[in-house]
């Protein structure tokens, strides 16, 4: 069997945080954890991961490039992963984009590593997963679909992530959880809502040595 492998070399990484952030009533990647702002947090995780990394939003981030979408309309996740995409294959040497979402902060710090160790084929997309679900906003993605993403986002209705992978070659990566000084930690745990946000800083503290 032909060997395949990525290294740090050919991922570019980006943020997703191109929502609207309704539930919780103000975009999530200024919003504040312990010290540092969710976008802070999620950047310092995924930046030695990755050959470079870029935030997908609307506007302004801390010293960083910031992606648009390229597809108008806030059609949810899909769009912003295809603006990864396309960043990416305008990279020298890049091969894949890893996707993370801005309001994920504890995501593994083995995340890309796992995921490209994971991956056999050039074409094929690896997706994390924790507690037997899926966590497909986290995945290591091929820029080379950027054009059929794009092609099927014009097209399907409902634009859900899960409903694109369907129709490509996908393994899944288990992460186990976390342990801390309170109890286990689902290392995907995502804020939507300001109750989140005070379960947050619990897990914040309980991390702490
Ligand atoms: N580029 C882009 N990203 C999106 C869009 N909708 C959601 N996302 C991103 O996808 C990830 C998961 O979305 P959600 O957890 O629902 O976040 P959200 O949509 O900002 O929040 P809600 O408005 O409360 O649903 C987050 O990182 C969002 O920033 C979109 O229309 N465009
Ligand atoms: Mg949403």
């Amino acid at each position: 069997m032909a060997e395949f492998s990525l290294d740090r070399s050919d991922i570019a990484g980006v943020v997703l945080a191109g929502g609207r952030s309704q539930r919780m009533g103000r975009d999530k990647s200024g919003v504040m954890l312990g010290a540092e702002s969710l976008l802070h947090h999620v950047l310092d995780r995924l930046s030695p991961q990755v050959f470079s990394v870029a935030v997908n939003a609307d506007a302004r981030a801390e010293n960083v490039p910031v992606i648009p979408d390229r597809i108008p309309g806030k059609a949810g996740p899909m769009a912003g992963i295809h603006a990864a995409m396309t960043y990416a294959s305008g990279l020298p040497k890049v091969s894949h984009v890893v996707t993370v979402s801005v309001d994920c902060p504890f995501f593994p710090a083995d995340l890309v590593a796992r995921l490209a160790a994971a991956v056999e084929r050039p074409s094929q997309i690896a997706i994390a997963s924790s507690e037997g679900r899926s966590h497909p906003v986290f995945g290591l993605w091929p820029v080379t679909l950027a054009a059929d993403l794009e092609a099927w986002i014009a097209t399907d209705e409902k634009r859900r992530v899960r409903d694109f992978l369907l129709r490509h070659d996908v393994t899944e990566v288990a992460f186990p959880l976390h342990p801390t000084r309170a109890s286990l930690l689902d290392p995907f745990f995502n804020i939507n809502t300001p109750d989140d946000l005070v379960e947050a800083e619990r897990w914040l503290e309980a991390l702490r040595a």
